[in-house]
């Protein structure tokens, strides 16, 4: 089914597929505020997308301008062709989850899921099969006769999936599924549904603010910012190739360094001279280097190299598996970088607040952001 073919493919090869859902110059307007501002996506059969961005940059209006729960005020949206711009949620093909699981607490798991079906005319026998195959497919077999108030939240968010995958809609719509869940019933609930999706191969988009539930759930990410849409990418791509200092700053942790162009492959920062290539940038330019502390690399060997900075431990946290230490020039003034280290291989001793440390920033990690992107 095209979604094991989905999964990481190439952005060429998306492109040269039909997409399922056409996003053109969606724009959404509550009075004054302008809440999506010329949203323009393609979406792919059988991908998951997920909508991630800080509380208010809008995916949630995306979402339901998607679904017709909140036409656009301009622009226009196309499933599989079509153009739904202005259809009632009615008349669409999507099943949605709630982040409130939404369900009729008076009627029972079975009644519940076979809402949709019932309305939809369909025989009697026919609802109970679909029924009692949704129930098996989220993990509840024997569980129809329950009432919602019975189930735990995770159970009850698998009836709401049942609910709306049951009439097979080709169109998924997620609005923060898993946010009300504990951590521990959220990651497994996260693996099943992802597992579910490639299983059914229908077009998924799901809006999340947890960056985590997007990187290893998304075949893509739509990151958004104040009713725009900064980046569209693989997870790995939102990751290692930022296009802007806010998706670098939202995605991961990120040291952040200003500095000042002073050749076509250097820049320095507070005076110290670093090795980085800044192709087009004038001599004299701010900019914010952005380095992930992964890619700080800690110098064991002596003698001078190309971008290394001796710091010091300003201080450290122990976080189990590994040390987390924040370096600066000196202790009692503000951290420049953070980096971890696996605790194992780390001498407790060598780790005392005020302790140098060498460290070498490599050329090829360091991103350039013109100052005040971010
Ligand atoms: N019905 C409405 N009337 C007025 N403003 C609204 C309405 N719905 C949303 N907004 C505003 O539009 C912006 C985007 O809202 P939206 O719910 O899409 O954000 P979000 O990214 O989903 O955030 P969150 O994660 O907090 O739900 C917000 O500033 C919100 O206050």
């Amino acid at each position: 089914m095209a979604v094991a073919e989905t999964a990481g493919m190439s952005k060429a090869k998306l492109s040269t597929q039909e997409p399922f859902l056409r996003i053109e110059n969606v724009i959404k307007r509550f009075g004054e505020f302008v809440a999506l501002k010329e949203i323009s996506l393609e979406i792919y059969p059988g991908e998951f997308v997920c909508f991630l961005g800080p509380s208010g940059c809008g995916k949630t209006t995306l979402l339901r301008a998607i679904a017709g729960l909140d036409i656009q005020s301009e622009g226009r949206i196309y499933q599989n062709g079509e153009d739904i711009s202005a259809l009632p949620p009615s008349e669409r093909d999507f099943g949605i989850v709630f982040q409130s699981y939404a369900l009729f607490p008076n009627l029972t798991v079975s009644k519940n899921v076979a809402y949709g079906l019932e309305n939809r005319r369909m025989p009697r026998q026919e609802v109970q099969r679909r029924v009692t195959e949704l129930l098996e497919l989220v993990g509840l077999p024997d569980q129809g006769d329950k009432y919602p108030a019975q189930l735990s939240g995770g159970q009850q968010q698998r009836v709401a999936l049942a609910r709306a995958l049951a009439p097979s809609p080709n169109l998924l719509l997620l609005d923060e599924p898993l946010s009300a869940l504990d951590a521990k019933v959220r990651t497994h609930l996260r693996h099943e549904i992802k597992l579910l999706q490639r299983e059914l191969g229908v077009t998924t988009a799901m809006v999340t603010h947890d960056q985590e539930e997007a990187l290893t759930m998304a075949d893509r990410i739509v990151v958004m910012n104040h009713g725009v849409i900064e980046q569209v990418g693989t997870p790995e791509q939102i990751y290692r190739e930022p296009e802007s200092a806010f998706v670098a700053d939202f995605i991961g942790a990120m040291n952040f360094l200003t500095g000042e162009v002073t050749g076509q492959d250097s820049i320095t920062i507070e005076g110290r001279q670093l090795r980085c290539e800044t192709g087009e940038l004038a001599v004299g330019k701010a900019v914010t280097l952005a380095l992930r502390p992964e890619e700080v690399e800690v110098q064991t060997d002596t003698g001078a190299q190309d971008n290394s900075l001796d710091l010091k431990i300003v201080y450290h946290e122990f976080l189990g598996p590994v040390v987390r230490l924040h370096l600066g020039w000196e202790v009692g003034q503000a951290p420049l970088l953070r980096l971890e280290l696996p605790a194992e291989q780390t001498r407790a001793d060598s780790l005392k607040n005020g302790a140098p440390l060498t460290v070498r920033l490599p050329a090829r990690g360091l991103r350039i952001f013109g100052r005040g992107e971010r």
